[in-house]
């Protein structure tokens, strides 16, 4: 990457922007966006270890088109394995359906049509049998007596796909993209925007208009044994060794050891317990050369950057400790490349761009926390506010509200003294985009983006990309000149 002008001052992603040059590339879809940096992603994009962001939906839905999802070190050791095994259990292709029996309500449904972007809930005999038999339509108990029973709602499904009739996860890509592109035009022409997926009389699955169409253009993020991948994080303290085995013995494909100042003796003694298991570490947050190279000598794979910038964050105000995110990234990825290993980009991502910029300034993969937790999939309830828009609540990692959830063992004595330490927003409203309310719809957005971006580039990989980049430093005007105007001036 170059600088048109050199830059005198640390920069964050609104203060650039990236030339065009000559491009050879006939099509955005012709790029590849996979991550180099042995996690085995499709696509450049991790959902960041907070626990308003990745539960198991999060995690699942995520890597099922190819990113990965990062479990919160606030999760006990036993819910990671159990959350593991159960997203290891998904299908990579077809989608998870929401389920309800006869004999639910109404009640029921609504809460349930809150987790994914579905238009409907399957209705099963029981969850042993999974016999299926018919949906309820989301439309259908809007409006609804809350306590009516889902057999009064129930209808037959216009259509069902045969379990065998959709592509395995081994067929090649072009293959399965076939196979689905026509499917898309049967569903398309018999308007159909939803199809319980079966297997004889059994529910396996369900297919979203969408699904069909992402799951031609996505491939999944999966381990050695074709199962959906996930990552798990745990902290610098306690046996760190212990619940890092742990953590992998359930099925972890990727460990992250987080904590606010990564580059502090208690991670590197981290790092010297976790070096010997067979998957990726990732190890932060730094922001500089110094502490990159310092965790890839303790034997980090991956260096997780940013110290401030995310939305939830307070720790430049409390201590004025961070750096410009852009900056941080170009001087870690510089210093991460020259020794074979990579950067993750963490936090401060708004908008595709900003996801394009990390990319260009040299990180493997952008690790995207606040903007996803307001989704269908993250962990948090859907609340309603007095003007009728839906929000999901998010807080940080360090706010008083996580720190006192996990301290919540410890004697008053230790709670009151890390209550002190308070170094993120308890209560923030996400609210979710009505025209984009899953976090597959954020996917779909970034990943045009960032293919755009590079075909501006000249780019078919995310090496060349970076090879290739050009930035401008841009006033602040720049920056305003570049957003959509909404209404006449
Ligand atoms: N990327 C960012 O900018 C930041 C991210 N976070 C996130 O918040 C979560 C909690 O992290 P964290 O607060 O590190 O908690 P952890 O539970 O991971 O513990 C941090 C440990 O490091 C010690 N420590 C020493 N110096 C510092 C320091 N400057 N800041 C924090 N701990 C320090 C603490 O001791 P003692 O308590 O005795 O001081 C404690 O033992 C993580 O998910 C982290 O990613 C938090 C802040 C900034
Ligand atoms: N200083 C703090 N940083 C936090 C806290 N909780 C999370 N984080 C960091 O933010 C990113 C996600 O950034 P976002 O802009 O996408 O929300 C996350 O991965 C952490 O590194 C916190 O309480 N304080
Ligand atoms: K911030």
């Amino acid at each position: 990457m170059q600088f048109l002008t050199q830059p005198r001052t640390d920069l964050t992603y609104s203060d650039v922007f990236l030339v065009p040059s000559r491009s050879e590339i006939t099509s955005r879809t012709a790029v590849d966006i996979s991550a180099q940096d042995g996690t085995g992603s499709q696509i450049p994009v991790v959902a960041a270890n907070m626990n308003a962001v990745t539960g198991r939906r999060m995690a699942e839905t995520i890597a099922r088109r190819g990113g990965l999802g990062v479990l919160p070190q606030d999760l006990p050791l036993d819910e990671v394995a159990s959350v593991t095994s159960w997203i290891k259990s998904r299908h990579p292709i077809f989608e998870t359906p929401l389920w309800v029996t006869p004999q639910d309500r109404v009640l029921d449904v609504l809460h349930l049509s809150a987790k994914r972007n579905h238009p409907a809930v399957a209705v099963i005999d029981d969850p042993e049998s999974r016999t299926f038999r018919g949906v309820v339509l989301v439309t259908d108990v809007e409006g609804a007596d809350h306590f009516t029973s889902v057999s009064e709602l129930m209808r037959a499904p216009v259509m069902t796909l045969g379990a065998d009739e959709l592509p395995a996860v081994s067929t090649p890509m072009a293959e399965r993209a076939d196979v689905l592109s026509e499917l898309y035009q049967r569903m398309h022409q018999a308007q159909v925007d939803y199809a319980p997926v079966l297997d004889g009389d059994r529910l396996v699955g369900v297919m979203t208009l969408s699904g069909v169409l992402r799951s031609s253009l996505y491939a999944p993020g999966v381990d050695d044994q074709q199962r959906l991948h996930v990552a798990a994080a745990i902290g610098v303290n306690g046996d760190v060794k212990g619940k890092a085995e742990a953590l992998v013995e359930s099925g972890v494909d990727c460990l992250v050891v987080d904590t606010a100042h990564g580059h502090q003796q208690k991670m590197l003694d981290a790092l010297s317990q976790v070096s010997h298991l067979k998957v990726p570490v990732v190890a932060g947050n730094v922001v500089t050369a110094d502490g990159t190279n310092d965790l890839i000598d303790a034997g980090a794979d991956i260096i997780k950057v940013g110290v401030g910038p995310g939305a939830m964050c307070t720790t430049r105000m409390m201590t004025a400790v961070g750096r410009p995110q852009l900056s941080a990234v170009l001087e870690c990825a510089a210093a991460a490349r020259a020794r074979g290993a990579s950067v993750w980009a963490d936090g401060g991502v708004k908008h595709p761009r900003d996801v394009a910029l990390a990319l260009a300034a040299g990180a493997s993969q952008v690790m995207i926390g606040s903007w996803f937790s307001g989704t269908y999939e993250s962990p948090g309830d859907m609340v309603v506010d007095s003007s009728g828009r839906k929000y999901k609540e998010n807080f940080g990692m360090a706010s008083s509200r996580a720190v006192s959830a996990r301290t919540r063992e410890d004697s008053a004595y230790e709670r009151a003294r890390k209550a002190l330490f308070e170094e993120g927003i308890s209560g923030s409203k996400m609210y979710i985009d009505p025209d984009h309310p899953s976090v597959e719809d954020l996917l779909d957005r970034i990943t045009s983006g960032v293919r755009s971006s590079m075909t501006y580039a000249g780019a078919s990989t995310l090496e060349e990309f970076h090879e290739r980049a050009v930035f401008g430093v841009q006033s602040a005007s720049g920056y305003e000149e570049g957003r959509a105007v909404a209404q006449s001036w």
